[in-house]
């Protein structure tokens, strides 16, 4: 059993929201805000100073967090905006004092927070390699051994005797992404900023932090809100809400809770006008809360109701995509459909291996008779759902934009022969 590396208990973060100035309407109103404006503040701060009292400027970014990371372990954190990851990791990194609770790290710390961080603007790219490996308590020796390395995979050699405020944002993450990874420490931190470089970069340094947590047995924190690489890189992860752990397991049942949380699915259509034509539609994904894993059976669900027994109804069934295409044909019934029990009928459509891939769907019905002479109704947007592709694994990376659909191939050669099925 591997030794635990970081622990975390009852960890509190509380930030005093701005004294701010009073909007004056005339001149008079703001003389008075300015005379008065410095009782108002003694007064809010003495309130503020009260720890046990809540007040509507005091902000708990972090509240009674515990967590227990072990050497070798990759965490990752994920969360909506607001919700204290960056809190968390600046009081990790000792940016950040936290307001209570108690944190034991064993081991050094290399962070990648806000981009520039731990760069000092006047010293070159270079000076700045050996002042961090320096506050990492590593010999010159030792960064020596290492300088090449961290130049190299940064690809900013052609700048590296430029001071550092001469570089790009790009150029800034490049580098600090390859000195905290390559000096050494046994605890990374990483948060959002990887997502200002290029792709290739990004790809390339989630294969470094799998190679140093997997090789090198170094704990990794990492913050994104791409779950992509967040699936990636981590087999582990934590969900914050609010300031709260809200859950820590598995990364794929995580982000799974975690997109059910942030995306607002209208998965279910109920009609209140029930006096003719469709009342109720579902569209039962695979997670059942409107996400739906790629390749996994959909399946939709339609109630209707006439005033009176209803003969040869026909139905088409019509997917749409963000971008307001129309991606299949729409879904026809061939035979036609009786309903003649008072004219309340349900129907079920099953696709056994849809082939939509990543992104959000809406859904238009249409009803008429058989014959196509008489329209009923058109619905259209009557229910939504997004696929997500999560946990199939791609060295890739999966890209809305490149595609319509994803096809399972067989490929063959004279000695070779195999078959991605998706
Ligand atoms: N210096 C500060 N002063 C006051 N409030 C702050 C400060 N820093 C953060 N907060 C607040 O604390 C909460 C948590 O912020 P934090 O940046 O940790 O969230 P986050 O999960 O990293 O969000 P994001 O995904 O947007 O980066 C937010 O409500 C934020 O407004």
């Amino acid at each position: 059993m591997s030794k635990t590396i970081i622990k975390v208990e009852n960890l509190s973060k509380r930030y005093r929201i701005g004294l701010q100035e009073k909007k004056a309407d005339t001149f008079a109103q703001q003389l008075w805000n300015n005379f008065k404006a410095p009782v108002e503040n003694f007064k809010r701060i003495k309130s503020l100073g009260k720890f046990q009292e809540e007040n509507e400027s005091v902000h708990w970014a972090l509240r009674d967090v515990s967590f227990e990371v072990k050497q070798g372990e990759v965490l990752g954190i994920i969360g909506k905006n607001g919700a204290g990851k960056s809190t968390l990791l600046k009081i990790l990194s000792k940016i950040t004092e936290p307001t209570s609770g108690r944190i034991e790290m064993n081991g050094r710390v290399a962070a990648l927070l806000e981009v520039g961080t731990g760069f000092h603007p006047e010293l070159t790219g270079r000076e700045n390699i050996y002042m961090n490996g320096t506050i990492l308590g590593m010999t010159k020796k030792e960064i020596d051994h290492k300088l090449d390395e961290i130049i190299d995979f940064s690809g900013v050699e052609k700048y590296i005797d430029t001071p550092v405020k001469f570089y790009s944002s790009g150029m800034r993450v490049r580098l600090g992404f390859s000195v905290a990874a390559h000096l050494e420490p046994e605890i990374l931190i990483i948060d959002e900023v990887l997502a200002v470089g290029d792709a290739e970069f990004q790809k390339k340094c989630l294969g470094k932090m799998k190679d140093v947590s997997q090789n090198e047995g170094r704990t990794i924190l990492f913050v994104s809100h791409d779950m992509n690489a967040v699936y990636k890189l981590t087999s582990k992860s934590m969900l914050l809400d609010q300031g709260k752990i809200s859950a820590i397991g598995t990364t794929e049942d995580i982000i799974r809770k975690y997109r059910t949380e942030v995306t607002q699915i209208q998965n279910q259509y109920f009609n209140p006008d029930q006096s003719n034509g469709v009342t109720f539609i579902e569209v039962i994904t695979s997670t059942g809360t409107g996400i739906h894993e790629f390749g996994k059976p959909l399946k939709i669900n339609l109630k209707a109701k006439f005033t009176s027994d209803f003969k040869n109804v026909a139905l088409a069934f019509q997917f749409i995509d963000e971008f307001g295409h129309s991606v299949i044909n729409p879904l026809v019934t061939q035979d036609k459909i009786n309903w003649v029990n008072n004219g309340i009928g349900e129907i079920k459509l099953i696709i056994p291996y849809p082939r939509f891939i990543l992104g959000k769907y809406s859904m238009t019905v249409h009803m008429g008779d058989k014959a196509g002479k008489q329209h009923i109704q058109t619905l259209e947007n009557a229910c939504s759902f997004e696929v997500a592709m999560d946990h199939l694994h791609s060295d890739y990376g999966w890209n809305r934009s490149a595609a319509f659909y994803l096809e399972s191939h067989i490929w063959e050669t004279e000695n070779l022969k195999y078959e991605s099925v998706y």
